[in-house]
């Protein structure tokens, strides 16, 4: 249905976009919805502060059609039915208002404290890593795999889970992976993996060639909700087995980057890492070897505290 009103292979056709999601409930039938707004998880959250209903951000609402390089939904969309759900969107960053009185005086804010519009969790974490320059990437590794790569132009491909988030006058093009942290979750504990990893030796190539998913279903470098996981043979060591899933998730680490540069994309130079996968250091190195590119921890590693640095600012320029 959403292919049928979107241009081809536009980033809202993916099976998991907002725009998919807002269209499946508009058309099952039940309560009047024609006085709902949609809003997006940090939509809410910020609502829940600011008591302004339907106020989004252009990263935020990407998936459920805005355009943030004209800044406005465009015709296809806003000549649907439920156009009228849509929030108004603003800049990322943009301040919106006051905190509410209530939660102000509970938790003694001052009476100056402005809120601004947010972001999704991994361009904060991109922001966190402070990655200013054309070439830049950042390589979340939390329960999934999200690859931000700072770039000149604009690239959107939903075949292959490809889109660009706008970052003020430049592009972040990439997507996000199913694999990632989750996965190794459901088999090792976190100690495990700590102890099993020392035991690696990362400059050796591991021969096991899996494709660790949670479940069936992947979105980038390859749109394929039927991709199934594979996740063996598995040998007897431990070591020889997460040895196995951390090259196999290097080689989509990999495969993504290629991708992103044959599609068209500024050139990466270097990778920054972030996310619970960021800390194990022989992974860094065996996506060092994988990857032929520079892969470091950025200094700061926490999604939170690049919203924060995207907070200050926005209110500097109130
Ligand atoms: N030493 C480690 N090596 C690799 N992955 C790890 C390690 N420790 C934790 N993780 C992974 O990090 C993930 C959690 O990272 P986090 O950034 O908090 O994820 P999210 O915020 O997406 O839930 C877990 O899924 C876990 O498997
Ligand atoms: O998998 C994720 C969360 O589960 C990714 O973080 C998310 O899909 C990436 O989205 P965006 O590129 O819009 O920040």
């Amino acid at each position: 249905m959403v292919k049928s009103i979107a241009p081809a292979n536009h980033t809202v056709c993916s099976g998991t976009s907002t725009l998919c999601k807002l269209v499946s409930w508009w058309n099952i039938g039940g309560a009047n919805k024609t006085s709902a707004v949609l809003l997006h998880q940090a939509d809410w959250l910020l609502w829940l502060l600011h008591g302004k209903l339907g106020v989004s951000d252009y990263n935020n609402a990407l998936k459920v059609g805005y355009d943030p390089e004209v800044e406005s939904y465009p015709p296809w969309l806003l000549s649907q039915p439920y156009s009228q759900l849509l929030p108004s969107v603003k800049a990322p960053g943009a301040s919106i208002g006051f905190l509410k009185e209530d939660i102000r005086t509970k938790y003694g804010f001052p009476k100056d404290c402005v809120l601004c519009t947010g972001t999704t969790d991994s361009i904060a974490a991109f922001l966190a890593a402070r990655a200013t320059e054309p070439g830049k990437a950042v390589t979340s590794l939390g329960s999934t795999l999200a690859i931000k790569l700072l770039s000149t132009n604009r690239i959107e491909d939903a075949r292959f889970g490809v889109y660009s988030h706008r970052l003020d006058d430049k592009w972040l093009v990439g997507g996000a992976s199913n694999t990632g942290g989750a996965v190794l979750r459901q088999i090792f504990t976190d100690e495990q993996l700590e102890k099993l990893s020392d035991h690696i030796n990362p400059m050796e190539a591991s021969p096991l060639d899996y494709y660790p998913l949670q479940a069936v279903g992947e979105r980038f470098p390859l749109a394929d909700p039927e991709m199934a996981p594979r996740l063996h043979p598995r040998p007897q060591s431990d070591v020889e087995y997460l040895h196995g899933i951390l090259e196999s998730i290097a080689r989509i680490e990999a495969k993504a980057y290629r991708l992103l540069k044959d599609l068209g994309a500024t050139q990466v130079e270097e990778v920054f890492t972030a996310g619970g996968g960021a800390k194990n250091e022989n992974w860094i190195r065996i996506r060092e070897r994988v990857l032929g590119l520079s892969v470091r921890r950025a200094i700061q590693t926490e999604a939170a505290y690049g919203a924060a640095l995207l907070a200050l600012k926005g209110a500097q320029h109130y």
